[in-house]
């Protein structure tokens, strides 16, 4: 241990957190000869008693980042489960293994396997990767006080029709012109918090999900903002265990071709897909009477 301490008279250790970040983690099961797939990416953050890592350069507190990705693989021997689980089991074995942390946060996203269907069914052990939709955890842990975050993200859906955008403010800034018939693409990232734990959390994802894309496929949009809210207010109807959920969902713009150049019209059938920039609209939907969380939950989703 070194003899000389690091502490100062001008700084202090702020909060502070560390582990192994991005584990990538795939399980079989393999019990029958259909095989089931998990593919997860973890990320471990312990926190506690840490201060004299910092500060004295004593590692005795230093549950090393190398041991957190073990313990992640080890943990996942004899399954995982859904990934809220996983993250709940995670943060239990790492505050009651080590006396001295007494908090973390542990992040998992899922990615999706769908079976390679062949003339004679879905494949036992054959898997296409299933879009670019991954699902999300989180788990974070403040003593005594654990709260989970579900969420999706890249979910990426677009409506033809039924989408509008007038009446916003016009000076000598606007030059884009009322639509009353427009495309509507974003791609959903939403994160949720649960005012429980004890959850069928495969369930009630799948059921988010669901609801989520069914109030973008059949509610007329006026904008974007009023889309999201929609889907907010839905998924909090039908969902008591849900407290609030957080959106970022960018408006991917088409923008109608002028094709009189060529002697032709355009019908609204025919668009340039811009990547950028690209509209951003982010916004909280609350319970009327949730409590706010404390720090926790405005840190788990970096939006908003
Ligand atoms: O749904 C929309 N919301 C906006 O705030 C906005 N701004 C814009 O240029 N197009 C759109 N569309």
């Amino acid at each position: 241990m070194p003899t000389t301490s690091t502490t100062s008279d001008i700084a202090i250790l702020g909060e502070n957190q560390y582990g192994k970040a991005e584990v990538r983690l795939v399980r079989i099961e393999r019990e029958t000869p259909r095989h089931e797939i998990t593919d997860l990416n973890v990320s471990s953050q312990l926190r506690g008693d840490l201060d004299a890592i910092h500060t004295e350069g004593d590692n005795a507190h230093c549950v090393a980042t190398d041991s957190q990705k073990n313990t992640v693989y080890s943990l996942a021997r004899d399954g995982v489960g859904t990934p809220e689980e996983f993250a709940l089991r995670l943060g239990e074995h790492f505050t009651s293994t080590y006396g001295w942390i007494t908090g973390g946060r542990w992040e998992i996203e899922k990615y999706t396997w769908v079976r390679i269907p062949t003339s004679d069914g879905e494949h036992d052990h054959s898997f296409v990767r299933g879009g670019t939709e991954v699902r999300t955890a989180v788990v974070q842990r403040d003593g005594d006080e654990v709260f989970v975050v579900a969420g999706l993200q890249d979910l990426t859906v677009l409506k033809s029709t039924a989408s509008e955008f007038v009446g916003f403010t016009r000076d000598s800034y606007t030059t884009l012109p009322e639509a009353t018939d427009r495309i509507l693409a974003t791609d959903v990232k939403a994160r949720w918090r649960y005012t429980r734990t004890d959850l069928d959390f495969d369930a009630v994802f799948d059921d988010v999900r669901r609801i989520m894309l069914e109030q973008f496929a059949t509610q007329h949009s006026y904008a974007l903002q009023q889309t999201l809210y929609q889907m907010g207010v839905a998924v909090l109807e039908e969902h008591p265990e849900i407290a609030e959920l957080k959106f970022s969902m960018p408006n991917k713009h088409h923008f109608l071709v002028d094709l009189s150049p060529f002697g032709q019209d355009n019908p609204n059938v025919v668009f340039f897909a811009a990547d950028r920039p690209y509209g951003l609209i982010e916004a909280t939907v609350q319970r009327k009477d949730a409590q706010p969380e404390p720090r926790a939950w405005a840190t788990v989703t970096g939006f908003c």
